[in-house]
């Protein structure tokens, strides 16, 4: 309940008076819907078949106001105020309906825009910390659930407003026939208590069988190209029969829930009826247009009792999406990066004149487990020139870089610019300084020009095409059909991988970095691309501060400085032919082997 709680306050802030304005209309169509079914008493009783006018209660006593029209018009008067009073409750319904609906789906994107905007300025900890599937299943399904649940809520604030008003009705007609049918009403509610906790726990597997197959989809898809190249698609099938499977069960069990209580709703509601009628004429006497109209207004308070009721289940169901929803939120929160809007706005790129410097850094991705994946890493990186970090896989490159780049933030030591420690205030300030091709270039799936533009919006023509001559991407853009403005496909597909790399490496170059950062940028191309990349960047030495990861070590022969990582740890320091000539170090082991093998 907490969790729900959390969201219908901001939404009952969010909406404001609306909200209660569209309640008191509410409130006045039940009022309406009073008065219309008080006019349906005379018209019968203008037709014959009950005789109010012997009665003594409130009914007759406000019935006698018709006495004063003449008979004649007396049953057309009513007819047209019943009319007009059906036709006019209806407009204002259809009015607060789309009220309504503006409400929800404005609170919606509220919603939504404030979700995603935590999740962007959430720490790059968080993203490894969680698979990318169940975030987006949050962010579509369980959040389509919530804004449901929401929906439901406002069905039931409204259907309570007209029970309540209908309730008074009643009580005014008889106060000891509407006790009594209210008493049945809540003890119908006490019972079918069961049903509430059977929905919110099958809500609770609809929300893990969502998790598993949106994870289970994304996956496949990720990696179809090795489903397809190791003949695993039946296995896949099978996955999927026995998940559906699981789902179709789940949903035949919700409805099973549903018509249970829809059943016992109804059955019960029919055996007080039977009861209520019998002690209304046995026990209270009732005359026979209070009869009438009492079983006219719980012939309309049923079916919302009944609605009340699948609601609350329906509600109970979306509960534990207002949890995932909840969670994600103070996750977010808990790993919020300082970068508020202010501080994005003053984040200029930093003038490096020294250099970095990483000292006694250590650093685990799991704070529970003794692996390190870098311990008491010390080094300088001078400015304006060239560091290369190599060492086997699994050695801990990427995620050094991560600290370099302020991604991750190391358990213990630090990381100092110029001498100044790496913090908050100057995190954003040294991202804008960084232009950063990773191992798996991404590409967003617009044209080449947008992709470009993304890093520096007010770059010219000619910025865009020098970018693109850099990373040698110039020639094979030239002969797209479309040239800068070719779409480039989900992620890149369309290009191949050296091509995606190039334009990654060319949109990297465009922002005039002060720190480039490489990390395998190179690996998808051939010996010629490489080395043209490999003289460009050679140019770029003396005027920018490059960090590279190499596998290929032949890359890295240029190198100022070399850093030799093994199990999280520096073994290795120093210019390349110095570590070459150290016959029993790992780097001298690592380039003879690759020598070999070439
Ligand atoms: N998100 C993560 N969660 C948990 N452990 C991780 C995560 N990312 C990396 N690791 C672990 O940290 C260690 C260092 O990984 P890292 O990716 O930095 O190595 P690397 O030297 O860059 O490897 P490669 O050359 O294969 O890319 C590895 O043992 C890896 O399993």
């Amino acid at each position: 309940m907490k969790h729900f709680l959390y969201y219908i306050k901001p939404f009952h802030s969010f909406t404001g008076k609306v909200l209660y304005f569209n309640l008191f209309g509410m409130v006045f169509i039940s009022l309406l819907e009073g008065i219309g079914i008080f006019l349906l008493v005379p018209i019968i009783n203008f037709s014959g078949i009950v005789n109010i006018n012997s009665d003594s209660t409130n009914i007759s006593r406000l019935y006698k106001l018709f006495e004063y029209f003449p008979p004649t018009i007396n049953l057309s008067i009513i007819l047209i105020m019943y009319v007009l009073l059906v036709i006019g409750q209806n407009l204002i319904q259809k009015y607060l309906s789309i009220q309504n609906v503006k409400l929800l789906h404005n609170f919606t994107r509220f919603l939504r825009m404030n979700l995603y905007n935590d999740l962007l300025d959430t720490k790059w900890g968080f993203f490894t910390k969680h698979r990318k599937s169940d975030l987006i299943n949050i962010l579509t399904s369980e959040f389509a659930r919530v804004i449901g649940g929401i929906n439901v809520y406002l069905q039931i604030l409204s259907s309570l407003i007209f029970t309540f008003i209908q309730i008074g009705i009643a009580f005014w007609l008889s106060p000891s026939m509407a006790t009594f049918v209210l008493l049945c009403g809540i003890l119908l509610g006490i019972l079918s208590r069961k049903f509430i906790k059977k929905s919110k726990a099958l809500g609770a597997r609809t929300s893990k069988l969502g998790e598993s197959y949106l994870g289970g989809i994304t996956d496949q898809l990720n990696g179809i190209k090795d489903i397809k190249s190791n003949n695993l698609e039946e296995s896949r099938k099978e996955w999927l029969g026995k998940l559906t499977k699981e789902m179709n069960q789940e949903q035949v069990e919700y409805i099973k829930i549903k018509t249970s209580s829809q059943l016992f709703y109804k059955a019960s509601s029919s055996i007080f009826i039977a009861i209520f009628i019998l002690l209304s004429v046995k026990l209270f006497q009732a005359q026979q247009g209070e009869l009438l109209l009492i079983i006219l207004i719980f012939s309309r308070l049923w079916p919302r009792f009944t609605s009340i009721q699948s609601n609350l289940e329906h509600m109970s169901s979306t509960m534990p999406a207002f949890k995932k929803l909840y969670d994600l939120e103070n996750e977010c929160n808990d790993f919020k990066e300082i970068n508020d809007d202010k501080n994005k706005k003053n984040s200029s790129p930093l003038q490096i004149r020294h250099g970095l410097e990483c000292r006694d850094i250590s650093f685990r991705y799991k704070k529970n487990e003794h692996i390190f994946a870098l311990r008491e890493i010390n080094i300088q990186i001078p400015v304006n020139c060239m560091t290369a970090i190599v060492g086997p896989s699994g050695a801990g490159k990427s995620t050094l870089i991560d600290i370099l780049t302020g991604l991750n933030e190391p358990e213990t030591g630090k990381l100092y610019i110029d001498g100044v420690s790496l913090s908050g205030k100057n995190r954003l300030s040294l991202r804008n300084s960084i232009g950063y091709v990773s191992q798996d270039p991404f590409l967003f799936n617009e044209s080449i020009r947008e992709n470009l533009l993304l890093i520096k919006p007010n770059a010219t023509e000619t910025q865009l095409w020098d970018a693109l001559e850099f990373s040698s991407a110039a020639e094979f853009v030239k002969r797209l059909p479309e040239g800068l403005d070719t779409l480039i496909g989900d992620r890149g597909v369309r290009l191949s991988g050296g091509e995606r790399q190039r334009l990654v490496l060319a949109r990297a170059i465009l922002r005039k970095p002060s720190i480039l950062i490489l990390d395998e940028a190179t690996s998808a191309l051939d010996t010629e691309n490489e080395a043209k990349i490999q003289q460009a960047i050679e140019r770029l030495k003396g005027s920018m501060t490059i960090i590279v990861i190499a596998h290929r070590l032949s890359t890295i022969r240029n190198a100022d400085q070399v850093v030799v990582l093994d199990s999280g740890e520096i073994i290795q320091k120093g210019g390349f032919l110095q570590l070459a000539n150290e016959s029993m170090g790992m780097f001298s082991k690592l380039l003879g082997s690759q020598m070999k093998a070439n």
